[in-house]
């Protein structure tokens, strides 16, 4: 599969002058629920209703979805707002269902995105929709498995495709649901431009407080739109309460969002703006990873002074500067710039082991 314009093209379809935003409840929970939010939702700058009918959860006996009934009160909510409609689909019994109450937007979940077996068989059950099929991020950072899916459905000859970026599973334990790491979409955004990339800022969240800076983050990162759960009452909603927010505060977001407007172009500035947001990223990592190092010298200078040992060792830091600038070179770093960064890390390295003594 090789990038195209012609990816774009049901995106561009929609004559959009804003990143498109697809709203909804997690789960559909009553028939009266989901008109309620999307009547709430109607004349704002969603263009479409999402809403869970199938749930995958983690264990069994919590509430998994209402089933094919809710794909009415979806048409229902189409007839009534003139929205679009989006449930997710996870296996072929699903994708019948779902074509059969011509829903508009099916997506993949990142549970089934991570099995290919599974991504076959909607594939095939698929076959040569036009229905707009967007494929969520596995649950494990691996872009080749996230491509592998996306693959299987161009195949198909499903033609109308795009991603939801929704985090990746970790032990680690951070301020996120599901981390982000950027990295992985903006790689999958340069093999694929035209491949429109959707943000899901409420499971990379788990926490209604960080919606926002999510989609600011999305947004300078040039995605081409947006998925946020919303509820009218997100405390008493059935799934993922904690991360729901109402379609009042959902309006309020997006009017806050300072690349609200921004429409994709080829010009100097989102060019600059793209790339001046991975450099934020890759300067965060950088501070990060020299935290993590002077922590680990800090335990150094401890070992050291229990064992009376200097804290300078000019031999190994000499096969660290050998290593590094041999590394360097390698990927076009030149060995002055190499030694003055590490002669910088190296002084700081060494007041901190000294502070310990
Ligand atoms: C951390 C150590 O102490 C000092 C600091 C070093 C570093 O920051 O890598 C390397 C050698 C020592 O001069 C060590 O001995 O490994």
């Amino acid at each position: 599969m090789e990038n195209k314009k012609e990816l774009r093209s049901w995106l561009s379809n929609m004559g959009l002058s804003h990143p498109l935003v697809i709203a909804g409840p997690c789960s559909a929970e009553t028939q009266e629920q989901v008109l309620t939010i999307a009547h709430q939702l109607k004349d704002t700058d969603v263009t479409v209703l999402r809403a869970g009918v199938w749930k995958p959860r983690t264990r069994p006996g919590c509430f998994d979805g209402v089933g094919e009934i809710g794909l009415k009160w979806l048409q229902k909510a189409k007839a009534e707002t003139g929205l679009l409609t989006a449930t997710e689909v996870a296996n072929v019994e699903h994708v019948r269902l779902a074509l059969e109450h011509d829903i508009d937007i099916l997506w993949i979940g990142a549970r089934s995105t991570v099995s290919p077996f599974i991504i076959q068989e909607i594939a095939d059950a698929l076959q040569g929709t036009e229905k707009i099929v967007l494929v969520k991020n596995p649950i494990n950072p691996d872009l080749s498995l996230w491509l592998g899916a996306i693959e299987r459905l161009y195949r198909a000859d499903i033609k109308n495709l795009g991603v939801i970026h929704r985090g990746f599973s970790t032990l680690e334990k951070t301020q996120f649901r599901n981390i982000p790491e950027w990295k992985i979409p903006v790689e999958l955004q340069k093999r694929f431009p035209d491949l429109p990339l959707i943000c899901d800022p409420s499971h990379i969240s788990g926490n209604r407080d960080y919606i926002f800076s999510v989609c600011q983050q999305a947004l300078e990162l040039s995605y081409d739109g947006l998925m946020v759960e919303s509820h009218h009452d997100p405390d008493n909603a059935w799934s993922d309460a904690e991360q729901q927010v109402t379609p009042a505060t959902l309006e309020t977001i997006m009017q806050d969002l300072k690349v609200k407007n921004r429409v994709k172009d080829d010009g100097f500035h989102s060019s600059l703006t793209r790339l001046r947001a991975q450099i934020d990223l890759l300067d965060n990592e950088l501070v990060n990873t020299l935290g993590q190092r002077m922590r680990l010298a800090e335990e150094i200078g401890a070992l050291k002074k229990v064992n009376n040992s200097s804290v300078l060792k000019n031999k190994r830091w000499n096969e660290i500067i050998g290593k590094m600038t041999t590394k360097g070179e390698e990927i076009g770093l030149s060995e002055s710039f190499i030694l003055n960064v590490f002669n910088g890390i190296h002084q700081e390295s060494l007041k901190l082991q000294e502070k310990v003594q």
